[in-house]
């Protein structure tokens, strides 16, 4: 177990040493992402890649032009029906199912950290947090075979929540050119580990790569939850031994 922890880096509260150790973090992770793209850019094939760029926008703007408001019927939380297709009540259910993931994702926190042997004090809490709620509405598409509906990626999150409706879609890959796509299942979250915690745990939890093919049948939506540190924090490995399982 090692001593490195998630620091904050609030320059009026830490010594000169610990600034320089910061910015050092920074540049490590800055450096991280930049081969993360470039690991994504030689893993797809030039022509894959140029002709995925121009479907994906052909994509996004039918899925522009077949915006309005018709996705979300109701939603459940705790299977109690929080919002029914009256828009007044939307803010309050998207609050109550923010404040209810919330809480599911720092359970997962600290299961992740007991099962990494990680002491719970080394994690910065609820507190120091953001959490971003995406919508996401995939239309029925005349060509899928030359669209996409979101390229390969990793998440920057800690966890991601990904509630589908019964459409699919999602998958998942571990070597960025065959994919698994994520079985349906009625009141299930897939729940994503994101960059944070493949940091985090020094790699003990891998990256998954994922992306969101589109379908001529049936039109797609996702209700996702992207958890993650505030900017400010800077993060490092809290788990010292590098070997992976
Ligand atoms: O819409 C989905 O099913 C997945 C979206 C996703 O991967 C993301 O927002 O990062
Ligand atoms: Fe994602």
């Amino acid at each position: 177990m090692g001593t490195a922890s998630v620091e904050m880096v609030e320059k009026d509260e830490i010594d000169e040493c610990e600034t320089t150790r910061g910015r050092t973090l920074r540049v490590l992770v800055d450096k991280w992402y930049e081969r993360k793209a470039t690991y994504w850019k030689q893993l797809l094939k030039s022509k894959f890649a140029s002709s995925m760029d121009r479907n994906t926008k052909f994509f996004h703007a039918i899925a522009k032009s077949n915006g309005r408001w018709k996705g979300i019927e109701s939603i459940k939380i705790n299977h109690v029906v929080t919002y029914n297709n009256n828009r007044s009540t939307m803010s309050d259910a998207m609050k109550k199912f923010q404040d209810e993931s919330i809480v599911l994702v720092e359970k997962l926190i600290r299961l992740s950290f007991k099962y990494l042997g990680i002491s719970k004090g080394n994690w910065i809490g609820p507190n120091n947090h953001t959490s971003a709620i995406q919508l996401d509405s995939y239309p029925i598409c005349p060509k899928p075979e030359n669209a996409i509906g979101i390229a390969p990626h990793t998440d920057t999150s800690i966890f991601t929540l990904i509630h589908q409706s019964q459409s699919s879609g999602l998958q998942f890959s571990k070597d960025g050119s065959s994919w698994f796509t994520v079985p349906l299942e009625p009141n299930t979250v897939v729940i994503n580990t994101g960059d944070v915690l493949h940091i985090l745990s020094n790699a003990r939890f891998k990256l998954a790569p994922h992306r969101v093919i589109v379908n001529n049948i049936k039109h797609r939506y996702s209700m996702v939850v992207h958890y993650r540190p505030i900017m400010d924090h800077v993060i490092s490995p809290l788990v010292q031994d590098n070997t992976h399982d």
